[in-house]
């Protein structure tokens, strides 16, 4: 992680006594301050005016960077600034403050803060566990001394990754009020001075050096991570001048201004981005040696310049913040100091295990929470039957009542009462049920009814009285009328009128039977008044039972439409608990399709760890084989040319010494110039092999880019796996949405899952970016191979030409050299071999002609001695078995003769070939003189 070097400013209160002259002001991040030449504006990440607390100068400067030394980054704090401008003051605080909660300095503050994080981490992983060591030295007249240890001098070693002080004592602390203790004591030790501007002035460079190592396991995987946190207390930057130093203090403040001189160097040549690539002298002086790592190295580094605000100091003040922007313009590459051991694949497979268990155990969790839940609704419907029930039965008693009066009723005595009595049972009962109004009102309904049919009954039973008096009435009137009425004799004598009537006088018995008549009139009339109250009544309780029928069938309608309402509200209820049933289905469904799909993408993602694995292993194979390929043919045409120099060497030496002794054959000579010739055709087979090896090499390059085309194919893969994901995300949020609608054991699950599925994310999310590391990572590496593997071609194709050319020239060189001397020699040597050969071989021939003089002569005699005695023997040997002895006897004499003759030969065909190969070897010399 490249990040500019985060440069702070802090100005102390003002020193001077009554109206301060102040020349800095400061406005957040900007300061400004006037100097001679005008007024100058500064911009830092953050400047500290002078009210700012030791807390504020923490938390904005060094927390963060002690969190990332505590994650595996190097860091560092160092306070640069002018003599008692507060360096001392803002590192460590004021005199023995390190316990003052509010004045304690940035170091007291920063180890307390490191065993803080550390324990925090130890609590939330429990497989964490570190270690945390000290050094304390100080840096005075470019010697540097160790604070602990009696102030041992101690020598920097440089290792190339870090910079380690030999001869500190580190030592070992597990609490901040330990290490505060060896702070304390180191800083007792530390040199210090009087001077015009700081009575006790630091005259020396402090480093405070905590080394945190953690080890973090999780399953076979150990993760282990180193770190360092330098705090530094520099001596002031001031000049000669201000401090009005002489003696030990000149020398000290000289030295002092060397190494800050190299700082500043150092720092101008880093922020400068076109030398910053180029030399840096580090090594110029200790400090920027061990500060080297710091300045545009493998660390996280904040710097605090400290000022005077009074107009006296404007100048140096002025300087500072020019050193404060510079700093502004370093930039360090801080990495992780991170070594992973162990079984990473089986260790990621444990803690994806581990992670399935989780998910498991809380769909458990889940699934009996749901259960519980189910089973407290269902005692809770229980209860409620229960309830239902005993109302039910309660209802059934009412009713026997109900029916016990109305049968009562029906019987028809005591009507009032009954009815009273009924009504009292009514309100009972309506009292008791006053949870229903409805069947209250059907209950008032059905007593009205009763009333009614009673009156009716009572009405009807009158009205049969009535037509049985109205019926006796008739007749006691047909019966009157009769006895009135004369008969037809009668009727015609009726003409006479008042004769008649004064001469009729009623019967005493007509006349008690009048008297009934009108009796029974009244008791009509009486009826009749009684019937049309009765029907009054009845058409009053008509109506009232019409209104309350109304009435009943309002409340009716009315109820009816709440329980409707009701009914499709349980309905609405079931159907969404059907719902919610059939979602938490849905549910459990997308849990097992998205533990599906995280398996498949675990699966995915271990895939392509292997593959990337593989790749990384078969990228490291090749670079290896590549590498030693490479480094074996260099070795071996190193070898081979050292071989070829060094043979042509004793060769050449040879030949000299042949030369110069001129004793060793044309042969020889013969012999070395073949061998010459194939160390020639070596060459042109080394040659042949180079060019095979280009190929291999080519082939390489071939497989390198075949390798980058996979990595790139990794990476379109990663693109799609986090598309993927994003849709994975997209329907999950949906299912969230859909969720919060329903009930909340819904809620509940749907939260648990997203939890869960956040965790998966993270997870998930962590594996994609380490999957990403590992591929850029891979990518650097196989650049980095690349340029190695072309620079090592390059390196070997320059080499080879150099010591090829190189060659060539010294065997054409001793080419000519020896083709000079070799044709004069050889001329000189042929013209006297060829001369005592000649003589020898003259003699040699005379002799041996001589030989075959007398060998033909011998054959001649022979052949006719052959031919006397064949005639001697036809004439002498008569018979057979005396032919065939003398025939085998010269076989063997013939025998003799021939192998006489053949060892002749061959001596003569040995001479003939010696001259001829004399003959024969001018030529081949003569050659090899002549060749170019
Ligand atoms: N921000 C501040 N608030 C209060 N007092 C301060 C502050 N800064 C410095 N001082 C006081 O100023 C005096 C000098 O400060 P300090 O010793 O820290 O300076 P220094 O830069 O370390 O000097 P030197 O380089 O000589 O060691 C001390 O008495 C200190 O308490």
């Amino acid at each position: 992680m490249s990040q500019y070097i985060k440069c702070y400013g802090r100005v102390r209160p003002s020193a001077r006594l009554g109206a301060p002259s102040e020349s800095l002001f400061v406005g957040g991040r900007v300061v400004t301050i006037e100097t001679d030449n005008g007024s100058k504006r500064y911009e830092l990440h953050h400047i500290f005016d002078s009210s700012s607390s030791q807390e504020d100068v923490f938390g904005t400067v060094a927390k963060k960077i002690v969190e990332d030394c505590v994650e595996g980054y190097n860091g560092t704090v160092f306070a640069y600034g002018q003599t008692g401008s507060g360096k001392t003051h803002t590192m460590l605080g004021p005199c023995d403050s390190w316990t003052d909660q509010e004045l304690m300095g940035l170091i007291p503050r920063s180890v307390e803060h490191v065993f803080q994080h550390l324990d925090t981490k130890a609590k939330e992983c429990q497989k964490l566990t570190f270690s945390v060591s000290v050094e304390f030295v100080e840096l005075y007249n470019e010697v540097i001394y160790d604070l602990l240890n009696a102030k041992n001098k101690v020598q920097l070693r440089d290792s190339g990754k870090d910079i380690q002080l030999v001869g500190a004592l580190s030592k070992n602390v597990d609490n901040p009020l330990d290490l505060m203790h060896l702070v304390q004591k180191g800083w007792q030790e530390r040199s210090t001075g009087s001077t015009a501007m700081n009575a006790e002035s630091s005259r020396s460079h402090a480093l405070l050096i905590i080394r945190i190592k953690t080890q973090e396991r999780t399953g076979e995987l150990v993760k282990e991570r180193s770190s360092i946190l330098n705090l530094v207390d520099l001596a002031g930057s001031e000049r000669q001048t201000h401090t009005k130093s002489s003696g030990d203090r000149l020398k000290e403040a000289t030295n002092i201004n060397s190494s800050l001189t190299v700082l500043g160097r150092c720092i101008r040549l880093l922020a400068d981005p076109s030398k910053a690539k180029g030399h840096v002298p580090y090594r110029d002086s200790h400090l920027t040696h061990i500060l080297k790592n710091s300045l545009g190295g493998n660390s996280k580094t904040a710097v605090i310049v400290n000022m005077h605000p009074d107009r006296d100091f404007a100048q140096e003040s002025n300087s500072t913040l020019m050193f404060a922007q510079s700093c502004t313009m370093i930039m360090n590459i801080a990495t992780r100091n991170e070594v992973m051991t162990g079984d990473q694949e089986s260790s990621y497979k444990k803690a994806i295990q581990e992670l399935r268990q989780e998910v498991d155990e809380t769909r458990e969790k889940v699934r009996t929470e749901f259960a519980s839940q189910l089973d407290e609704a269902e005692v809770e419907q229980l209860r409620l039957k229960t309830e239902n029930n005993s109302l039910r039965l309660e209802n059934v008693d009412l009713r026997a009542k109900y029916d016990f009066a109305l049968l009562k009723y029906t019987i028809g005595s005591e009507n009032e009462q009954i009815v009273n009595e009924f009504k009292k049972i009514i309100s009972e009962f309506s009292a008791a049920n006053s949870s229903s109004p409805f069947e209250c009102i059907a209950l008032k309904n059905q007593t009205l009814q009763l009333e009614i049919e009673a009156s009716e009954k009572r009405y009807q039973e009158l009205q049969k009285e009535t037509s049985a008096l109205r019926n006796r009435y008739q007749e006691n009137l047909d019966a009157t009328i009769l006895m009135q009425t004369p008969s037809a004799k009668e009727r015609r004598s009726s003409s006479r009128p008042k004769r008649r009537e004064t001469q009729y006088r009623p019967s005493p018995a007509r006349m008690a039977l009048f008297a009934e008549v009108e009796t029974s009139e009244d008791a009509v009339l009486d009826l009749q008044c009684q019937n049309e109250k009765l029907s009054c009544e009845l058409s009053s309780l008509k109506d009232k039972h019409e209104e309350a029928t109304s009435k009943s069938i309002e409340t009716e309608r009315l109820l009816q439409g709440e329980i409707v309402a009701l009914q499709k509200e349980v309905s609405i209820v079931s159907e969404s608990l059907r719902k919610s049933e059939a979602v938490a289905e849905g549910y459990k469904e997308k849990v097992t399709a998205n533990n599906l799909t995280l398996d498949k993408l675990l699966l995915h993602i271990d895939a392509s760890r292997k593959r990337i694995a593989e790749l990384e292993l078969s990228s490291k194979e090749s670079e290896n084989r590549s590498s030693e390929e490479l480094e074996e043919q260099r070795l071996y045409y190193v070898s081979m040319i050292e071989d070829l120099e060094r043979k042509a060497s004793d060769e050449y030496a040879a030949l000299r010494e042949e030369l110069n002794q001129k004793t060793l054959s044309s042969n020889l000579l013969q012999v070395q110039v073949d061998e010459l010739q194939l160390s020639n055709a070596t060459i042109k087979k080394l040659n042949a092999d180079l060019s095979t090896k280009a190929g291999l090499i080519r082939s390489l390059e071939d497989s390198i880019e075949k390798k980058s085309q996979m990595i790139t194919r990794l990476e379109e893969q990663a693109v799609l796996d986090s598309s993927e994901l994003s849709s994975t995300k997209r329907q999950l949020e949906h299912s969230r949405l859909e969720a919060i609608q329903w009930r909340k054991i819904s809620e509940e699950t749907t939260s648990a899952m997203q939890t869960q599925l956040k965790d998966h994310q993270k997870d998930i999310d962590q594996c994609r970016h380490k999957k990403k590391l590992e591929i850029q990572s891979m990518q650097l590496s196989l650049d980095n191979a690349n340029a190695r593997v072309k620079e090592s071609e390059a390196m070997m194709k320059k080499l080879q030409n150099d010591e090829k050319q190189k060659f060539d020239m010294k065997m054409s060189e001793i080419e000519n050299t020896f083709k000079e001397k070799l044709s004069v020699s050889l001329k000189k040597q042929e013209d006297t071999i060829r001369r005592q050969s000649l003589a020898e071989n003259q003699g040699k021939l005379e002799v041996m002609e001589n030989k075959n003089r007398v060998l033909s002569e011998t054959i001649e005699s022979l052949q006719s001695q052959h031919s006397q005695d064949t005639e001697v023997i036809n004439a002498g040997l008569r018979t057979r078995g005396d032919r065939v002895g003398y025939v085998d006897k010269l076989r063997v004499e013939k025998k003799a003769l021939e192998e006489t003759i053949s060892q002749l030969r061959s001596e003569n065909d040995k001479l003939k070939k010696i001259m001829r190969g004399e003959s024969a070897n001018k030529p081949v010399l003569r050659s090899q003189t002549t060749k170019p």
